[in-house]
This record gives structure tokens, sequence and C-alpha cells, in this order.
């Protein structure tokens, strides 16, 4: 049986499932888009090719092999964008949490179920359905577990909001020795700019103690300022609007010392290795178009 431990984001990783993107189906309509930066690129007409994104996840899967992570890839569904693994499920300590993602993107979970039976099904949790989750919103972090959400009376409003108050409440319910902690984050269906689609996408710890961030990407300045408070200003990359849209933050750590990042990231790049973090350097510039980049593309089960 799978033994699960996820305690925060950095542990040196043993096992992971990383997305797919054979199969992708074709083009989508914008109507069938469910993010404004895949909108904008089908409205351009250079939406990411299949083959292309392939082959950018094979670079990922490459670097995962050199630190011997056992990586698990979902079964393929014919025609179905399977590439942000993240959010369809996510592991807290011992536990795996089912998420009840987005409708459009219900049929992903399938295409793991195969590793989910070597999980122990006490250890399985499936929440109700009013509580919608998505794995790019949690991030188990010590004591904490943050988590993005969106409090506005308009939720239902926002193909973009993925994770709400019940959900919240329900985590909490399920460790209750943990500290909760949930930000407000700024939505739009329209503006990839003014967009954050998940907490991942304007924030994630690296390292030991430090963490990148996006101020924009809160709606309450106050939350935004408790992170900045918890992490010390002096550990903090901030990011600006332009850099949470080519998905900045969403870089993956394989170890606190050890990071996957985009080779786009120069500036990022820079300060990480400034600080004795070893930057294993991908290309994901085409599944960025799709709004979701390293972090939302896998699923850590287990760090040490
Ligand atoms: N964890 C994440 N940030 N995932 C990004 C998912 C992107 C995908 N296009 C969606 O809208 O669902």
């Amino acid at each position: 049986m799978m033994q699960l431990n996820i305690q925060n984001e950095t542990s040196r990783l043993k096992a992971v499932i990383l997305g797919i993107a054979n199969s992708n189906g074709p083009v989508p309509s914008i109507e069938e888009a469910y993010d404004p930066k895949s909108i904008e690129f089908i409205k351009k007409g250079a939406y990411p090719k299949e083959i292309d994104m392939i082959e950018e996840m094979e670079q990922v899967a490459a670097v995962l092999r050199k630190y011997n992570v056992d990586v698990f890839r979902p079964k393929k569904i014919e025609n179905y964008n399977q590439i942000f693994a993240r959010d369809i499920g996510f592991v807290i300590e011992d536990k795996f949490i089912r998420a009840n993602i987005l409708p459009d993107r219900e049929q992903e979970i399938e295409a793991i179920h195969y590793v989910i039976n070597q999980m122990n099904p006490e250890n399985v949790i499936v929440l109700p359905e009013d509580c919608h989750i998505e794995g790019g919103d949690i991030m188990p972090h010590g004591d904490y577990i943050f988590i993005g959400t969106y409090r506005g009376k308009d939720y239902s409003d926002y193909i973009t909001a993925r994770t709400n108050i019940e959900a919240v409440k329900a985590i909490q319910n399920i460790f209750p020795e943990k500290k909760v902690k949930s930000f407000n984050l700024r939505k739009s269906n329209n503006n990839a700019k003014a967009n954050a689609l998940h907490l991942d996408c304007c924030f994630q710890p690296v390292g030991k103690n430090k963490a990148i961030i996006h101020k924009n990407g809160f709606l309450d300045e106050a939350e935004y300022q408790w992170l900045v408070n918890f992490f010390g200003k002096e550990n903090i990359f901030e990011i600006d609007a332009e850099e949470m849209y080519q998905m900045t933050s969403n870089i993956f750590s394989i170890a606190e010392d050890v990071v996957i990042s985009d080779r786009y990231f120069t500036g990022l790049n820079t300060w990480l290795r400034s600080h004795n973090i070893i930057v294993e350097e991908v290309s994901y510039r085409e599944i960025a178009k799709q709004e979701g980049l390293l972090r939302c593309s896998t699923l850590p089960l287990i760090r040490a």
C-alpha cells in the first residue's frame, strides 16, 4: 500500500503524478474554455499544439527521473485535457482528498483511479458536493494549511472561482489540529492579468523559508500582508501582474534546495540561485498559454 505523506511544498519529493498532454483534444471553442488566458490564445489563433506540450512535459519527467522520483501518469482519455493533475485531488499528511472540480474537468479523476487504488481506502476522502475545491488552491505548510478561495456573493458568476468557503470549512474539520488560513483571491473571467485562478497562480513557498507572491492577486490587502509578515519581507520575491500572467509563482519544488522552473523566469531563477537553490530549467511556454504551469501539472503524493 502506498504511504502518502505531504506536510509542505518543499520537502524532498519521492512520488508524484505528472499530467499528460496526449490526446488533449481539438482547439476548444471560446465557450468551452474555462480560463481567460486560454480564451485569449484561442482568439489569437495561437492555442498551444499537443505535440509541443507533450515535449514540454517530457522535459519535466526527465528532471524527475534524474532525482529518482517515482512518476505516475494519468491513463489517457481520448480528446480530453489532462495536463493539470494538481487540481483533481491533493494530499495533506496521509490523506488523499478528491477534489470537487469544475464540471468541465470531472472526468480527469478517472484516469488516476489506478493510483488511488494503491492507497488505504480509509485515507481517501470525498467531500460533500457543495464543497468546491481544487488542488491549486491548497498548500499544506507545517502547522498551517493555506487555502485560496473566493468569498464574493457572486461566486457562481466566476468560472475562475474554484474553491468555496464550504470547502475551507470542510478541510478545517478534517484537520482540526491544523491552522487553516484562507485567502480571498482576485477573479476575472476575461482578463488573465487580473485573475488569480488558484492560490498557486499568485503565491508559493520555496526553499526553507521563502516565498513568491503577487500582491494584486489578493483581494484583501491584509491577507497579502499577513503572508509577507509570516515569511518576512527579506524572504519574499515579489512579482507583478505581467509575471503572474507568465505564471512565475508556479514553479515546482523537488526539495528545499532544488526547484524546476521555466527558463523564461530569468529574474526569479537568479534570485533562487543566489539563495543556493539549484534551478532545473525547462521550457513550459506553450503550457503557460492555458493558465497553468509546473505546480499545476504535478500532484505530489509523497515527500520525505
Ligand atoms: N493549479 C492550477 N493553477 N491549475 C491551472 C489550471 C488551468 C486550467 N486551464 C483551468 O482553468 O482549470
